[in-house]
C-alpha cells in the first residue's frame, strides 16, 4: 500500500492549560478529499497550522508529502497549497497581474508564468475576468482566484480552511464541484476544514468529526451511517391521502410482514423500519388494504444525522461532564 500523503501521529498542541489539539492520529491517502468537521474552537486551524509548519506541536508529528512539517517546513510549503477563509489581493492590479505576481513569488520562471496563470484561470472558470481589477471581484470570485493562487504552484496537497464562508449557495456548489474536479483530474489530495455538514457531505470521500481537540469519529459518510444506524438503515415513510385513525386496524398486519421491525404513525404518515429494503411489498400492502398512497420516501442518513446520533450515543454512555458537547452541538447547527 502507498504511503499516506498526510500522516499525523499523536499530534498535540497546548496553549497554557488548554489542549487545542489532543493526541490526534490521522492518515490521508493520495487523491483523497478529507473533510475535517468541527464547531468553532475545535482545533481545526491549529491542526492545519501544525501541518504547514507554521506552529510547533507540543507533542507528536505531522508528516506531509513525506516531510516532517516541524523540521522541514519549507519542503512542505513547496508541496502544499493553503487557502484560508479569506484571501487578500492587490486591488489596483488585475486578476492576472495578481496571479502572475504570486507565480513569480513561488519561483515560476518568467517565460512560463503567464501561460501557467492563463491555464489556471481557465481551469477555475475565471479566464474571462483575467483583466478585471480584483477590487471589482465578488467574494466567490475572490475565493476562486485564491484557489488559482494555490494551484499555480502545482501542489500535491491543497488545504482549505472554511473556503466557502460568505459565498452564496450557488457559488458554494460551483466551488465544491471545482474542488472535486481538480482532485479527480489531477490526483490532488484535499483537506477541507468546515462546519457546514451538507457542504462537506457533497464533496468529501471521508470525514472526521473533530471536537475539543479530539477526533471523535472518522470514515466515509456511508460507513459511519451504516455503523451508527445498523438497525435503521431501511426506513420508509408512506404518506396516505387520509389521516390514519388510532388505534389503526392494520398495524398488527403490517408488523407481521417479514423484516418489519418498527412502525410509527403520525397523522397520515406511516414510518416503517425494516431489516432490508422491502419498499415494493410495503406499497403493495397499503394498496391491498384499499388505502390511497400519495408518497413513498426512503430515509437516507446524512452527516447531520450522524453528528446528532454520535452525540446522542456519547451522552448516553457517559454521565459526567458532557455539557460542553451539547454546547458544541448547538453552535454547530446554528451556522
Ligand atoms: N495563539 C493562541 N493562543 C491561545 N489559544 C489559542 C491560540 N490559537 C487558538 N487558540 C485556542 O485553541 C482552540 C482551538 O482554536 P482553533 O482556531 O484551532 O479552532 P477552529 O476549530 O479552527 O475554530 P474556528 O472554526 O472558529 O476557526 C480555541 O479554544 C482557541 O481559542
Amino acid at each position: 500500500m502507498e504511503k499516506p500523503i498526510i500522516e499525523l501521529r499523536g499530534l498535540t498542541k497546548c496553549y497554557g492549560s488548554l489542549k487545542a489539539v489532543d493526541n490526534l492520529d490521522l492518515t490521508i491517502q493520495k487523491g483523497e478529499i478529507f473533510g475535517l468537521l468541527g464547531p468553532n474552537g475545535a482545533g481545526k486551524t491549529t491542526t492545519i497550522m501544525m501541518m504547514l509548519g507554521l506552529t510547533e506541536p507540543t507533542a507528536g508529528t505531522a508528516t506531509v508529502c513525506g516531510y516532517n512539517a516541524t523540521t522541514n517546513p519549507i519542503a512542505v510549503k513547496r508541496k502544499v497549497g493553503y487557502l484560508p477563509d479569506s484571501v487578500g489581493f492587490y486591488d489596483s492590479m488585475t486578476a492576472l497581474e495578481n496571479l502572475t505576481y504570486i507565480g513569480r513569488l513561488n519561483g515560476i520562471p518568467e517565460a512560463e508564468v503567464k501561460d501557467r496563470a492563463f491555464e489556471v484561470m481557465t481551469a477555475i472558470g475565471l479566464r474571462d475576468a483575467a483583466d478585471k481589477k480584483t477590487s471589482a471581484f465578488s467574494r466567490g470570485m475572490k475565493q476562486r482566484l485564491g484557489l488559482a493562487d494555490v494551484l499555480i504552484k502545482q501542489p500535491e496537497v491543497i488545504i482549505l480552511d472554511e473556503p466557502t464562508l460568505g459565498i452564496d449557495p450557488s457559488g458554494v456548489k460551483e466551488f465544491l464541484k471545482l474542488i472535486r474536479q481538480l482532485s479527480r483530474q489531477h490526483g490532488i489530495t484535499v483537506l477541507l476544514s468546515s462546519h457546514h455538514l451538507h457542504q462537506v457531505q457533497q464533496v468529501c470521500d471521508r470525514v472526521g468529526i473533530f471536537v475539543g481537540g479530539k477526533m471523535l469519529v472518522e470514515g466515509s459518510v456511508d460507513k459511519l451511517s451504516r455503523s451508527l444506524f445498523k438497525n435503521e438503515t431501511n426506513v420508509v415513510s408512506i404518506s396516505l391521502a387520509e389521516a390514519v385513525p388510532t388505534p389503526w386496524e392494520f398495524e398488527d398486519d403490517l408488523h407481521r410482514l417479514e423484516r418489519v421491525q418498527r412502525v410509527a404513525v403520525t397523522d397520515n404518515v406511516v414510518e416503517i423500519s425494516c431489516l432490508s429494503d422491502i419498499t415494493p411489498s410495503l406499497v403493495r400492502f397499503f394498496v391491498h388494504k384499499g388505502l390511497d398512497v400519495t408518497g413513498v420516501h426512503k430515509k437516507e442518513y446524512g452527516l447531520d444525522d450522524i453528528y446528532e446520533k454520535y452525540f446522542e450515543n456519547n451522552l448516553a454512555e457517559s454521565n459526567t461532564n458532557e455539557k460542553p458537547n451539547r454546547v458544541f452541538q448547538k453552535s454547530f447547527f446554528k451556522k
